[in-house]
Parts: structure tokens; C-alpha cells; sequence
């Protein structure tokens, strides 16, 4: 799993937050505000869903591959415009597999 990437993508979403509007685009995202981050994280939902259904008529994947990383991106930047990162949701994602996991055993042990 390349848990890496996206620890790099956060740390490199961090830094825009003090860039120029003009020569990055995560940058002039947050100056627009949240309202346009959510505006594109709604946009690329859409994409992904479209792509989904595509995907079963065309047997063709490429552009669902592309489109869930063009959501997953403005996600991680809606995060980072409200200090949360990868990492949070990544542990909620553990915490509930965890969880899961246990009752998994706790049902092979009855
Ligand atoms: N992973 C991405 C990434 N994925 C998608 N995008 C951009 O997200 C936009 C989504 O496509 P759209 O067609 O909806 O966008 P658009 O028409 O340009 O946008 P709107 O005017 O409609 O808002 C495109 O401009 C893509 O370039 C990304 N832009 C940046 N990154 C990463 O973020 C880092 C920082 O980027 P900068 O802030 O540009 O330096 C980069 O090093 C990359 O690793």
C-alpha cells in the first residue's frame, strides 16, 4: 500500500497553504475558500460516478482510475484547509478494521 504518497501529497498540500495564488493551484484553491473547494470535491464526486457507470459498459477503467484521483486530491486539500490530514482518516479506517476484526475473531471463538 502507498500510504507514502499520500503522506508526501499532504506534507506538499501543507506548504501551498503559504504559496501564491498564481503559481499553484492547491494555493489558489484556498484563497477562493472552502465553499470552492467543496464546490470541487461535489464536482469530482460527480466525474466519479459517471466514470463508475462508464466503466461497465465501455470494460474500460482507466478514466474511473483518473477521475477517483481527481476526488481523492480535492478531498485531501478540503482536509488540509481545515488542519485535518491522510492520517485521520486513515486511523478512523484502522480503528473501524480493528473493530471488525475483533468481532470476526469473537464470532470463529464462539
Ligand atoms: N494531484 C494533484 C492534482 N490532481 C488534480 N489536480 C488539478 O485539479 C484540477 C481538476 O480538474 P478540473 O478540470 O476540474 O479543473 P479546472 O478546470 O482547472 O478547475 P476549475 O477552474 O473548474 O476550478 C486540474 O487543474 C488538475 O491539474 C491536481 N493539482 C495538483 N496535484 C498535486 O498537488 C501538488 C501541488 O500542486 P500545485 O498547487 O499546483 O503546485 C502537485 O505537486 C501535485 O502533486
Amino acid at each position: 500500500m502507498k500510504t507514502d504518497v499520500l503522506a508526501e501529497l499532504a506534507a506538499t498540500l501543507e506548504q501551498r497553504k503559504n504559496a501564491s495564488a498564481d503559481s499553484s493551484y492547491v494555493a489558489s484553491l484556498h484563497a477562493k475558500g472552502l465553499n470552492k473547494i467543496l464546490e470541487k470535491v461535489g464536482e469530482e464526486s460527480i466525474e466519479t460516478i459517471i466514470a463508475a457507470k462508464d466503466a461497465i459498459t465501455s470494460g474500460d477503467k482507466s478514466d474511473l482510475v483518473y477521475e477517483t484521483a481527481d476526488l481523492w486530491f480535492h478531498t485531501l486539500v478540503m482536509l488540509s484547509h481545515l488542519d485535518l490530514g491522510p492520517d485521520a482518516i486513515l486511523d478512523e479506517l484502522a480503528r473501524r478494521f480493528n473493530l471488525s476484526g475483533l468481532e470476526e475473531k469473537a464470532s470463529r471463538d464462539q
